[in-house]
């Protein structure tokens, strides 16, 4: 690397002079070169009347077809937004780049009028508080050797066979709890006991103003930031009269759960978790009130960035049971010969070696229905040039997961079937390290999803045991015809399964017992 202040004075004027250049030489290119090919809009309005409503990465994919090339753009009110649709110009652009391409986009509405860009770490732009809360992440969930939510997620997942095996026809509800529980304990250490637990119904709220609010697009004032400082009462401000009551929820979250972890802590009653770690460490820090800010602002994110992810990919999974028996044949087959009829699964017992199908079957829940399908939007923070394309400073960039994890030369053939296979080996007893792992659906570059180890471990973990335990089967009719389920999903940020009806049919005289048992075990 060339080190500057050894070189000579002449040498320093070369290397500032070559600096000058090549950005200068960017950002008369970035004005003068065409954006990426995509749809031809109107004057001053761009494309705003042509943008796809419904499921917006299959559109565009197609674009990308249709123009022949990975990337894609459409402007609106001047803005331009690219849309990424290969892996390999992600990888350049997002991560051979990131120091542009790790910003978020500027979203007046679910960031400044919402409030979630204050302090939640997926909204903040790339700077020290970004890191700052990043770092916590990377010491506790953030390797694969970090193991202390595992015991938060196999906690969480026994309780839910209880649940399901009471009322088999909740499965969803019981899921989404399953998932709220484990976020709670591993961030804070909190014990939730119901479905309707007051904490819950908060973040709950929350989260609705952030699939609402977060739509990127949507909101006007996404276009025109100035129409923010519309009073309230002004007419045709309604999205200023929601975002002030969302802001509500939204700006009390990181303190509510934090409040109330803190006590416990004082008490010494706080259980092992992130929380209990990082408020040990701090303790006599001179900066510790800072750092409290940090945490609190890192548990609140937790929940917000971890739940519902969980849960879409969970669903996911069961409904790839349901429609696939023979896949769920196997991996049942494979769970029973590492852990045995007589207890329940462990998270020693589903290591890669032990379990590759069910590592595959994950990974395939992950690959074939992205929970985030255009993962969360970047933005740049300079004039870039790609490919001989100008991408100016301010885009936003957008990853299309969803097209990148059907690309059969990745991921091999018939990538809209879920077939665990393609992650295998010839001879099936391993995973084949040749073909790519779905990192895609956890996003990209340094924005990478904070809490991916975390996540493949809950949809193992749960996975594993509710297979050990129940047959997923289809639910029949009046007439006792089955009912297949339709593969459906919602549109927005977050795209889950539609509600499919399913039946839960437990396995053994042995398992029900087992998992009654368990419900009356106090720590669980
Ligand atoms: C299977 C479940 C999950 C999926 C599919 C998922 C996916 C994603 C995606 C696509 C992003 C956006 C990345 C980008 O901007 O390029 C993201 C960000 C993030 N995820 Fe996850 N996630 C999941 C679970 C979790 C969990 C359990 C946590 C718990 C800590 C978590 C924490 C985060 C955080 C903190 C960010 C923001 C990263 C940043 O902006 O720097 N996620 N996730």
């Amino acid at each position: 690397m060339v080190r500057i202040r050894e070189q000579s004075p002449h040498c320093t004027y070369i290397v500032g002079l070559v600096i000058l250049s090549v950005v200068l030489y960017r950002d008369v290119l970035a004005r003068r070169l065409p954006r990426p090919p995509g749809p031809k809009g109107l004057p001053l309005v761009g494309n705003i009347f042509g943008m796809p409503q419904q499921h917006p990465w299959k559109a565009y994919k197609d674009w990308s077809d249709q123009y022949g090339s990975d990337i894609v753009s459409v402007t609106a009110f001047g803005k331009c937004t690219v849309i990424v649709n290969s892996y390999n110009a992600a990888q350049e652009l997002f991560s051979q780049r990131s120091t542009i391409y790790s910003h978020r986009p500027e979203q007046p509405m679910v960031n400044d009028l919402v409030g979630w860009g204050s302090w939640a770490v997926g909204q903040l732009q790339y700077g020290q508080a970004w890191k700052d809360q990043r770092k916590i992440f990377k010491s506790e969930i953030e390797t694969p050797e970090a193991k202390l939510h595992e015991f938060h997620a196999l906690r969480a997942a026994r309780r839910c066979l209880g649940q399901i095996l009471d009322s088999p026809h909740e499965y969803l509800t019981h899921i989404r709890h399953m998932a709220g529980y484990a976020s709670l304990s591993t961030a804070y250490g909190l014990d939730v006991k119901s479905h309707e637990d007051p904490l819950i119904d908060v973040i709950e709220r929350t989260m609705y103003s952030m699939a609402v609010a977060g739509n990127f697009g949507v909101y006007l004032v996404d276009y025109i930031p100035a129409l923010r400082y519309l009073p309230t009462w002004f007419p045709g401000a309604k999205f200023k009269r929601d975002a002030l009551e969302w802001s509500k929820d939204v700006l009390a979250l990181p303190r509510i759960g934090y409040d109330i972890a803190k006590q416990s802590y004082i008490q010494g009653t706080m259980k092992e978790c992130i929380a209990s770690h990082v408020l040990e460490r701090i303790q006599g820090d001179e900066d510790s009130e800072d750092k409290e800010v940090t945490l609190r602002n890192v548990l609140g994110g937790f929940y917000a960035a971890g739940t519902h992810t969980t849960v879409s990919v969970i669903l996911t999974f069961i409904l790839a049971m349901n429609l696939y028996p023979d896949v769920q044949r196997k991996a049942q087959e494979e769970i029973e010969v590492a852990v045995g009829k007589d207890r329940l699964p462990e998270f020693d017992d589903l290591t890669p070696e032990n379990v590759p199908y069910l590592h595959a079957v994950v990974k395939e829940a992950l690959r074939w229905q992205p929970a985030l399908p255009l993962a969360a939007p970047h933005a740049t923070c300079e004039d870039d040039v790609y490919r001989g394309y100008a991408i100016p400073k301010g885009t936003t960039v957008v990853g299309n997961s969803w097209a990148m994890l059907r690309d059969e030369s990745l991921f091999g053939p018939e990538t809209d079937v879920f077939k665990p296979e393609r992650f295998l080996t010839q001879d099936r007893d391993a995973l084949d390290p040749s073909v790519p792992d779905p990192e895609m659906a956890f996003g990209f570059g340094r924005r990478l999803c904070a809490g991916r180890f975390v996540a493949f471990a809950s949809v193992l973990i749960s996975g594993a045991s509710l297979l050990h335990c129940f047959d997923i089967r289809k639910a029949k009719d009046e007439n006792g015809k089955e009912i297949v389920p339709e593969v459906e999903y919602t549109t927005g940020l977050l795209s889950f399964p539609k509600p499919f009806e399913c039946d839960f049919k437990v396995r053994s005289e042995k398992m029900r017992l087992l998992v009654q048992e368990l419900s009356m075990t106090p720590e669980h």
